[in-house]
């Protein structure tokens, strides 16, 4: 399974291109930031990621890729359900059975440090724990491509500490997770990383353009 991105690029009818010639290859196990300027097209390319924008220049090929979830910057759930509740209904959606869907949101809860919030009320989260908790549930749902937009920035800075080390944790085997910020510790917490420079910042700095174009990148 992978995406590839082949020389890439975006305009909007009637405006300059937001972006082009993004080129990359998107493998599960690695969580991939998605970087650049505000209005640089962060937004979307996760949306041409998803097949809901078709791009102007290049191409994306899904290889093997069915099934996509999303993670938004403000977190949505079900005021009087648990934060167990909205993890296993990912399981029980797959036919997991209660009991084991359960013991695996639980597992699933932990792994994203939210172990102690299992039994407590979506509307009772803190703002950081239900993003965490989005993160978990969007993981627990085993999409094949996991597209996060600005989980930190509707964050304290203390607050989206916690968040990063739940990027770090949504890493899979089975999923693509990308991830668009505007926040250098998100972007830390990622494994790999695409920086969306726009035409015009490109042609300023060639140079640099063009080592990478030396380095076969
Ligand atoms: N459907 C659309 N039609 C025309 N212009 C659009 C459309 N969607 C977005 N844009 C414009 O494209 C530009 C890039 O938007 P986008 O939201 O992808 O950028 P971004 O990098 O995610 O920005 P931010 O970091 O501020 O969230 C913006 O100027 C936006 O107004």
């Amino acid at each position: 399974m992978r995406v590839e991105l082949d020389d890439l690029g975006h305009a909007f009818p009637d405006s300059p291109a937001l972006f082009e010639q993004v080129s990359d290859t998107l493998e599960p196990g690695e969580v991939y930031s998605l970087t650049g300027p505000s209005g640089s097209g962060k937004s979307t390319l996760l949306a041409i990621l998803a097949g809901s924008i078709r791009p102007t220049s290049g191409a994306v090929r899904r290889v093997g890729v069915e099934t996509v979830g999303w993670v938004f910057q403000n977190p949505f759930g079900v005021p009087g359900r648990t934060a167990a509740d909205h993890v296993a209904l990912a399981f029980l959606a797959r036919g997991v059975d209660p009991d084991a869907a359960d013991a695996a949101a639980r597992a699933t809860l932990e792994r994203f440090g939210l172990a102690s919030r299992a039994g407590t009320p979506f509307r009772a989260l803190s703002g950081g724990e239900a993003q965490r908790l989005m993160l978990a549930r969007g993981i627990a749902a085993e999409p094949d491509l996991l597209l996060v937009d600005e989980p930190t920035a509707q964050l304290d800075a203390r607050t989206a500490v916690d968040v990063n080390d739940a990027i770090r944790a949504a890493s899979s085997p089975t999923t693509i997770v990308v991830v668009a910020t505007h926040d250098v510790r998100t972007r830390d917490a990622c494994t790999r990383h695409i920086d969306l420079v726009t035409p015009s910042s490109r042609a300023e700095s060639t140079p640099s353009i063009e080592r990478r174009r030396e380095d076969g990148r």
